[in-house]
């Protein structure tokens, strides 16, 4: 609900509170001021003849009235104006009795037969009630004067009845069964309206309240031709015929019937207006209210977990509370309605009996022509008033169907249209300079010029922060959007945008994000979407093997028959199940959003296992968005994304390379520490980045056991000689070397290689603070401890552990806030435990730098430059 008008609401509805129309008038003893004044100026007027304290009462009360007037005739006009809570209401154009009644004709159409079937019984039981009054005074008056014709009028006012009888209920048959099959029409051609709307159209809409506008407004819009037209045209049929009926008997007495008549015409009117302005109101605060209720018992879980069972049913009563204020107005103007008709038939009454009775004291009517005329007058005036009741109700439907009406002429989504296709199509999508932002949040650039192309029978990884645009890059590859700007490429060729949709979707398979299933059995939601050419079921066993999750559907009451209920499957089974459904389909392209974000270790092994096979033949592109690196580290190409834009892009190790918002992420998450402690790691190896993390950790004071968790592993790969040409062998856009002997790279000479020649405090510290950011002073405060420490490097494994967790413990001991100067330096010589551990943690970070073997698996630039030198 927009919130403005929620606002609006709340506050009409604020001040309404206490507006029922006994209270529009506000008592006096709240008025003090103004009493005051009364008093004065009365006095004053008087004179010195003040009027006595009774007196003065009664003057202040009627001058206290009167003032009150226009305030309470303001408080009363007030009290009818609500507001609707609609969404979408200023979105969508009103719509208007014309095309309401049109498209009510379009949908009574294909059933005209049966509507003039109806229409006649209709017409056959409002003839014969129109009879009836004319031969009931007619058996009267005969039997009063002793004719025998009082048998033959009671035959035929017998058959009458019969007739009508019959026709009545044959015509309540007819429109009854008009009345379903039209419901059944309209709620089928908005069901099928609804499906094809585009996706930013569900983005901004409840679902309760779309379910609302398919049960309740589809039911009160029928309603309009079966029951209140029927009745209405019943009453106006009966209405005429009585007009002309008393006319023949008595032109001056119709006279006064009719005008009597257009009175009520006119009050009904006013009323109609007021009925269908209140009724779409209610329509929508009930559909709000349902979204509320469904939302809230949907989430049930959730309620239950945050315990907030008392919160909902608020939250449901206040919408009831609005419910119950617009109810009070439509009572209200109902009540007014109501009385004005009634006034109004029983005035007419009278004032035909009053001329009737005239007339026939002046000889010019018989008693029998004025029973007869009072018979019709009421017939009439009734019939009337029930025409004005039905077009009231007309007018309500008109309300409720204008929200139906707007949604069933809304134009079907662009992106399910039929459009070009592609002979064979490889499987490239190439996104140029892509921008787009959401329908509801046009100033949010979800994507903004991204130009990337995901080439054929590739891995393509889209990593970033949350929010930086990988489900709208899935979501534009499903082509549930269409880009804002730019153009979307399939195989260089075909524009996206012209292609055909049912073509498309037979080319690309889709794994959500958060998978939903349908209530059918296992198979067909494997199947699901592929009606036209049907897998087999040997295609959706080898899909759901492929996807890891043929055992546990096997292990199911009733396998592949299995009926998907909510509850049925856990998360990881649902992702495997959407997988199976998304391989079943051969697809050229497949999509998958976070799909391992709900599999345990096994089963994504297993997973991956699945999706190498798929992706054997390399003839299927892939693109992956994983908030888990460790899923995509072996893609072909990893696409970084920030603020919806592309900022890196490449393999796992050229992207480590880049240390850019990658290696960060890595760091972070795979790793667990901040990559400012682990920027002095001189390769992609996890070791190696621990190392780092540890030694810059221990020297600031923290407790790693780095030993405990690598030492063994780098016995071997420990140089002998720390100060060789380690630095030149590696790649110079990330590692600078800080001294002439070169023997670490920048942050790992920050720890060990302070007093080599050549080397200042300011080189380093410009190496690191470049680099590293925010971790440099901490490494730099332990590397000048640690100076000329190291040097001996001929350490084994198991030594490195050991002195990794003395580096820990011992960077205890000492604190750079406690030791250095305002340049970083230790200021005393007592800083020695603190500089001991940068000693030890430079050598761990150095030894497990050193690998060549690391270096030549990940850095092939940097080995090739160490095989120079
Ligand atoms: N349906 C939507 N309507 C409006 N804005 C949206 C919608 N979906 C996403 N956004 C906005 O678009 C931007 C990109 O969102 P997107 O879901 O693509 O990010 P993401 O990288 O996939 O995030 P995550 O990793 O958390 O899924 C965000 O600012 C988000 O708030």
């Amino acid at each position: 609900m927009g919130t403005a008008l929620r606002n609006t609401y709340l506050n009409r509805n604020a001040g309404v509170n206490t507006g029922c129309p006994a209270t529009f008038l506000r008592p006096r003893c709240q008025q003090p001021r103004f009493r005051w004044s009364v008093r004065v100026n009365a006095s004053a007027a008087a004179g010195a003849a003040l009027p006595t304290s009774p007196q003065l009462g009664r003057i202040t009360s009627a001058v206290d009235v009167l003032r009150q007037l226009p305030q309470a005739a303001k408080n009363f006009a007030d009290w009818w104006k609500i507001e609707s809570p609609a969404k979408t209401q200023q979105s969508e154009s009103p719509v208007k009795l014309g095309p309401v009644l049109a498209k009510l004709w379009s949908l009574c159409a294909p059933d005209v037969p049966l509507l003039l079937l109806a229409s006649s019984f209709m017409v056959m039981a409002s003839v014969c009630e129109l009879s009836i009054p004319h031969f009931a005074t007619k058996s009267i008056f005969a039997a009063s004067e002793g004719s025998t014709a009082f048998h033959g009028y009671l035959s035929i006012l017998t058959c009458m009845v019969t007739l009508y009888g019959v026709g009545a209920a044959l015509r309540g048959f007819c429109f009854s069964i008009l009345n379903n099959r039209m419901t059944r029409r309209l709620r089928t051609e908005l069901f099928a309206s609804l499906a094809r709307r585009e996706t930013a159209f569900f983005d901004g809409e409840d679902v309760g309240n779309l379910t609302s506008r398919l049960q309740t407004d589809c039911q009160a819009m029928t309603k309009v031709i079966a029951t209140n037209a029927n009745i209405a045209v019943r009453n106006l049929l009966q209405a005429v015929g009585g007009i002309i009926y008393l006319y023949v008997l008595s032109p001056p007495l119709c006279g006064i019937t009719v005008a009597i008549s257009a009175v009520l015409w006119a009050v009904t009117l006013v009323y109609g207006s007021f009925a269908k302005r209140m009724q779409k109101i209610f329509q929508d605060v009930l559909a709000e209210s349902n979204s509320v209720a469904e939302e809230t018992l949907s989430l049930s879980r959730v309620v239950r977990t945050f315990g907030t069972e008392g919160v909902e049913t608020r939250r449901y009563t206040s919408w009831l509370d609005r419910l119950y204020q617009v109810g009070k107005r439509q009572a209200a103007g109902y009540a007014l309605f109501v009385a004005a008709g009634h006034i109004a038939c029983y005035a007419s009454k009278v004032a035909a009996l009053a001329v009737g009775c005239g007339m026939v004291l002046t000889g010019n009517l018989t008693a029998e022509q004025l029973t007869n005329f009072i018979m019709y007058v009421e017939f009439v005036t009734y019939a009337s008033l029930n025409v004005c009741d039905e077009f009231t109700e007309i007018c309500e439907a008109v309300g409720a169907s204008e929200r139906v009406v707007g949604m069933l002429g809304a134009p079907p989504a662009p992106q399910i249209a039929a459009g070009a296709t592609l002979p064979t199509f490889r499987g490239q999508v190439t996104l140029r300079d892509v921008s787009f932002s959401y329908p509801s949040r046009p100033s949010n650039m979800a994507l903004d010029g991204v130009s990337l192309t995901f080439p054929p029978g590739k891995l393509t990884a889209l990593v970033g922060l949350s929010g930086s645009g990988k489900t709208t890059v899935c979501g534009l590859l499903q082509r549930l959007y269409d880009p804002t700007s730019g153009q979307m490429l399939l195989d260089d060729t075909l524009d996206l945008q012209q292609a055909d949709a049912a073509w498309y979707r037979t080319q690309i398979g889709v794994v959500p994000q958060e998978p939903r299933l349908f209530s059918r059995s296992i198979a067909a939601n494997i199947a699901y979407g592929m009606e036209h050419d049907s897998p087999s079921q040997e295609d959706i066993e080898e899909a759901a093997r492929a996807a890891n999750a043929h055992e546990f559907i096997m292990a199911l009451p009733e396998g592949y028959n299995t009926l998907v209920t909510d509850k049925l499957l856990s998360g990881g089974q649902r992702q495997r199940l959407a997988l199976a459904r998304a391989l079943v389909r051969k697809p050229k392209l497949l999509v998958l959003d976070e799909f391992s974000s709900a599999l345990d270790a096994e089963s994504e092994a297993q997973v991956h296992v699945a999706l190498d096979r798929a992706m054997s033949a390399r003839d299927r592109t892939v693109v992956v968005i994983a908030h888990r690196l460790s899923t995509v580290r072996h893609a072909d190409c990893i696409v970084v994304m920030d603020k919806g834009k592309v900022y890196e892009m490449g393999s796992h190790h050229e992207l480590l390379g880049q240390r850019g918002i990658y290696w960060q992420l890595v760091c972070r998450q795979q790793y667990g520490i901040d990559p400012a402690n682990a920027a002095a790691a001189t390769d992609t190896d996890s070791d190696t980045i621990l190392a780092a993390a540890a030694a810059a950790v221990a020297a600031s004071g923290g407790m790693v056991a780095v030993g405990a968790l690598h030492g063994d592993a780098r016995a071997d790969s420990v140089h002998d000689n720390v100060t060789g040409s380690v630095a030149d062998s590696l790649d110079a856009e990330f590692y600078a070397s800080s001294n002439g002997n070169g023997s670490v790279s920048s942050r790992a000479s920050s720890y060990v290689d302070l007093g080599s020649p050549g080397s200042t405090e300011e080189d380093v510290l410009h190496d690191d603070s470049s680099l590293l950011g925010a971790a440099t002073d901490d490494a730099f405060a332990a590397g000048h401890g640690g100076s000329g420490g190291g040097a001996d490097s001929g350490a084994h494994g198991g030594m490195l552990g050991s002195m990794g967790s003395m580096a820990g413990s011992m960077g205890t001991m000492g604190t750079m806030d406690e030791d250095n100067d305002e340049a970083g330096r230790p200021a005393t010589a007592g800083a020695g435990a603190g500089r001991m551990s940068a000693v030890l943690a430079g050598i761990v970070v150095t030894a497990a730098a050193t690998s060549q073997e690391q270096q030549a698996e990940l850095q092939p630039g940097a080995q090739a430059r160490q095989s120079g030198a």
